[in-house]
């Protein structure tokens, strides 16, 4: 197919503001291109040599294309920026110079063969593998000499594509449609094999040759689309959805991550299906130590931990990452944990259309957990007041609620189906004032830590009983210096089991006579059924907790532990928190 015939329906594309005619233009196109072509032709329309995933970039900003051009027309490249600037498209610049242009020592336009969609196409992709020394220089020559040859209206296309400005609104969709009217095959068909892989050149390419659909298989290195869950907001009635019984998992607060073991290694590929192996060297090297597949596709959740404790951090610590060089830095200050909780294929078995319960089965066989890899934290429940018991322990541990599924769903790529459903809050409240809290037991601490407490459990005081009620286990907002004195100082306090005074669901390594006091303060006050304070005042069988709780530095040597924080006290907390609405 000549070039000139793709640039003819683009602008007839552009120029439409009808759906239905968009896709009916692009059909028409698809018809006249070889199959050895129509892969080509697509990329071209979707504005990226490949699929997305596959993270191939051109590496061809603005000021680079203009350099092109003014190689190629003998327009000054100050003219050039001028005419940028005053039409503010990159590709009228394009145009313009060409038409203008006296074409310095080539052939004038129209003299020589016109351009074939496959030599555009494969000069750009020279241009995207154009790296290392001299890059900058090769990738100038290749489009100025495509340039060259081009009229000035597939030059204006051109233009627009390599700064990825090409925006004909065109989307995965259009085109899916486009494919079905030009060869006859069912959409559902398409969509299908476009959910298990996600590459519309190659499933064209396909459709072209008269390849059936059916041979489009799950592949380890290419994503698939991943599962989505619809939200309810009262366990009763996702149970009741869920046909009575579910499995719920912890909604972990982090990235989502499909998680790809092949033959060329680990790739990591996001929500969104972009490829964000580079930002997680750590969980590759996790990934490689603790799952045992030659070949596997695996869902999680990468999650930040605060380095020292292990506690999981808000999603926001992850943003470190997202600048290529501060990756190293962030994987130091915000380890992560990779929170499995699903299983889409492993050694040459497609498991999709497995049950859940089964895939979860295979997904504990081949994970050996880690400090770095865990399997996500999972119960089957079939009554509401249990499920939500572990709902707020899942949120007073810092993550977001719970993912409740269908055990015997399958797993449905791309779909936002009713066999998972999201139960998180619909409030979040804001803790309004520190407190003084009693050291009551500790835990021992890892890495940097070593020899010393990494964390400790810490509780209410309760003068109608006279016992100490657990709140919270802390181990952020210390620095080794308070580590270290926190240490000296329970020194003596040390006895060989939990105080008689003391009231607590969690095992301590180390227990204390109830005496120090110290200041804390968290995001916010929340119900766990890990802890005893006011157990069941607000809900049968759940205390309070202070959730992200962390020391402000502050010892309360000046109170005693019976002057510490009261459980009514905390109760009164809880209740005078500010709600917050949580974004959806
Ligand atoms: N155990 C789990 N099972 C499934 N997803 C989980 C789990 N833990 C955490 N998640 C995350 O929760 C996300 C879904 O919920 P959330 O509402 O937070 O995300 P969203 O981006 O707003 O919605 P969605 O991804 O459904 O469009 C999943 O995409 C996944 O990243």
């Amino acid at each position: 197919m000549q070039f000139g015939e793709l640039v003819k329906a683009l602008a007839a594309v552009e120029s439409t503001t009808q759906r239905s005619v968009m896709v009916k233009l692009l059909a028409s196109l698809f018809k006249k291109a070889l199959p050895e072509e129509i892969d080509k032709v697509i990329y071209l329309i979707l504005g990226d040599l490949r699929p997305p995933w596959e993270g191939l970039e051109l590496g061809v900003g603005e000021k680079l294309c203009l350099r092109a051009l003014a190689k190629a027309t003998g327009t000054s490249q100050a003219e050039l920026e001028s005419m940028y600037k005053k039409t503010g498209d990159i590709g009228e610049a394009a145009r313009r110079a060409l038409a203008s242009s006296k074409r310095p020592g080539l052939l004038a336009f129209g003299s020589q063969k016109p351009l074939e969609v496959s030599e555009v196409y494969d000069a750009l992709i020279k241009v995207a593998r154009a790296t290392g020394e001299g890059a900058q220089d090769m990738k100038i020559a290749l489009l100025s000499s495509l340039f060259a040859r081009s009229s000035p209206e597939e030059g204006k296309y051109i233009a627009r594509f390599v700064v990825g400005k090409l925006r004909l609104g065109v989307a995965d969709m259009t085109i899916i449609e486009a494919l079905a009217d030009a060869y006859g095959v069912r959409k559902e068909d398409l969509e299908r094999a476009y959910h298990v892989y996600p590459d519309l050149g190659h499933l064209a390419k396909l459709v072209a040759s008269g390849k059936p659909l059916d041979e489009v298989k799950v592949t380890p290195g290419v994503p698939v689309l991943p599962m989505l869950a619809q939200r309810l907001s009262s366990s009763s009635e996702i149970l009741a959805k869920l046909g009575g019984a579910a499995i719920c998992e912890y909604k972990y607060d982090g990235e989502r991550a499909q998680i790809h073991i092949s033959q060329s290694g680990v790739r990591i590929f996001s929500r969104r299906l972009e490829d964000i192996t580079h930002a997680y060297p750590d969980v590759v090297k996790a990934v490689r130590e603790a799952v045992s597949a030659r070949e596997a596709i695996l869902e999680g959740e990468i999650v930040a931990v605060d380095p020292d404790t292990g506690e999981m951090l808000p999603f926001q610590e992850l943003m470190h990452r997202k600048r290529k060089h501060e990756v190293a830095a962030a994987m130091e200050m915000y380890p992560t944990v990779l929170y499995l909780f699903d299983i889409v294929y492993v050694d040459g078995e497609d498991l999709t259309n497995e049950p859940l319960i089964y895939r979860r089965v295979k997904l504990s066989e081949i994970v050996h957990e880690s400090d770095k890899v865990q399997i996500a934290k999972w119960q089957m429940f079939d009554d509401p007041d249990t499920v939500d018991v572990f709902f707020h322990e899942a949120v007073s541990v810092g993550t977001e609620g719970l993912i409740c599924k269908s055990p015997t769903s399958e797993y449905e790529m791309g779909a936002r189906g009713w066999n998972w459903i999201k139960y998180k809050r619909d409030y979040k409240s804001e803790m309004i004032d520190t407190v003084d809290l009693v050291v009551v037991g500790a835990f021992y601490g890892r890495g940097k830590r070593a020899g010393l407490y990494g964390a400790f459990l810490l509780a209410a005081y309760d003068p109608s009983s006279d016992m100490f009620y657990t709140v919270c286990k802390v181990g952020s907002g210390f620095t080794d210096a308070d580590l270290k004195k926190m240490y000296e100082i329970l020194q003596p306090l040390k006895i060989p089991h939990r105080h008689p005074r003391v009231s607590s669901k969690m095992e301590a390594d180390v227990w204390f006579v109830p005496q120090v006091v110290i200041e804390v303060i968290g995001a916010e006050i929340t119900l766990s059924p890990l802890h005893t304070c006011c157990l069941g005042a607000v809900r049968p069988g759940v205390g309070l907790a202070v959730r992200f709780p962390r020391f402000t530095g502050r010892y309360r040597t000046d109170k005693g532990p019976e002057q510490a924080t009261t459980v009514a006290e905390m109760l009164e907390l809880y209740k005078r928190q500010k709600k917050v609405a949580q974004p959806e």
